[in-house]
């Protein structure tokens, strides 16, 4: 029986592109349904009763939740195509560190910098240039963080290059100017159809943003 995969999203969530992502890496077939976040789906709330967050893999009948975990399940599952992690248990180790970096800082104080101003936001911004500015460091002269192989890390982290515009103009200041390389590497991402066609246009999401500043009460 041929299988039966649904991904339960949310268009602009970074942490959805990565598992969408993923799926194209290994060419998978699945049923995408977007979620109203303000209005859950009895299937979301079914499936990821805890969290009540997206995404949500539902493989035959069995939900897989948080976006990093789905990503490996999907990795280990689907082995004959497009490996994500490394096969070394020390190098594995080193992309799980990598991965859980991002997601300890991008959305964090991405969020801050478009749901702020004043203080709060610059703090952010400081953080966020900090953050990269690490990733930068970590990615050096290799084309991707696992070398010089797409991989596990760039997806946990690309799937954030979308909301770089955004984080940009609400917070005025240029993340390619503060780190070049890390801005090179997304466009090389981006040169992947896996990553092109899962990523937002970025005026896209910058519409959701002043959307959601609007919401909010953020002028
Ligand atoms: N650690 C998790 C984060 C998922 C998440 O925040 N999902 C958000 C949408 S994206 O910002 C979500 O589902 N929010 C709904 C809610 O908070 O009620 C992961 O990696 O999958």
């Amino acid at each position: 029986m041929a299988d039966q995969v649904i991904l339960l999203d949310f268009w602009p969530s970074s942490f959805g592109m990565r598992v969408r992502i993923a799926l194209a890496e290994k060419e998978i077939q699945y049923e995408y349904r977007d979620e109203n976040l303000q209005d859950k789906s009895p299937m979301l709330l079914e499936m990821n009763p805890v969290h009540k967050k997206i995404p949500v893999l539902i493989h035959n009948g069995r939900p897989i939740c948080e976006s990093l975990l789905i990503v490996q399940y999907i990795d280990e599952v689907w082995k004959d195509k497009s490996p994500l992690l490394p096969s070394d248990p020390y190098q594995r180790a080193q992309a799980r560190f990598w991965a859980d970096y991002v997601d300890k800082k991008m959305y964090y104080c991405m969020s801050r910098i478009w749901r702020n101003k004043g203080e709060e936001q610059e703090a952010a911004k400081e953080e966020l240039i900090e953050s990269l500015k690490v990733l930068q460091g970590e990615l050096g002269e290799k084309p991707y963080f696992g070398g010089e192989t797409f991989g596990f890390v760039d997806l946990s982290f690309v799937s954030f290059y979308s909301w770089f515009y955004s984080t940009e103009t609400c917070g005025n200041f240029s993340i390619e100017s503060e780190c070049p390389k890390i801005v090179a590497w997304a466009k090389r991402c981006m040169e992947r159809e896996s990553v092109s066609k899962t990523l937002p246009h970025h005026h896209k999401i910058y519409e959701f943003v002043l959307q959601l500043r609007k919401r909010l009460g953020i002028e």
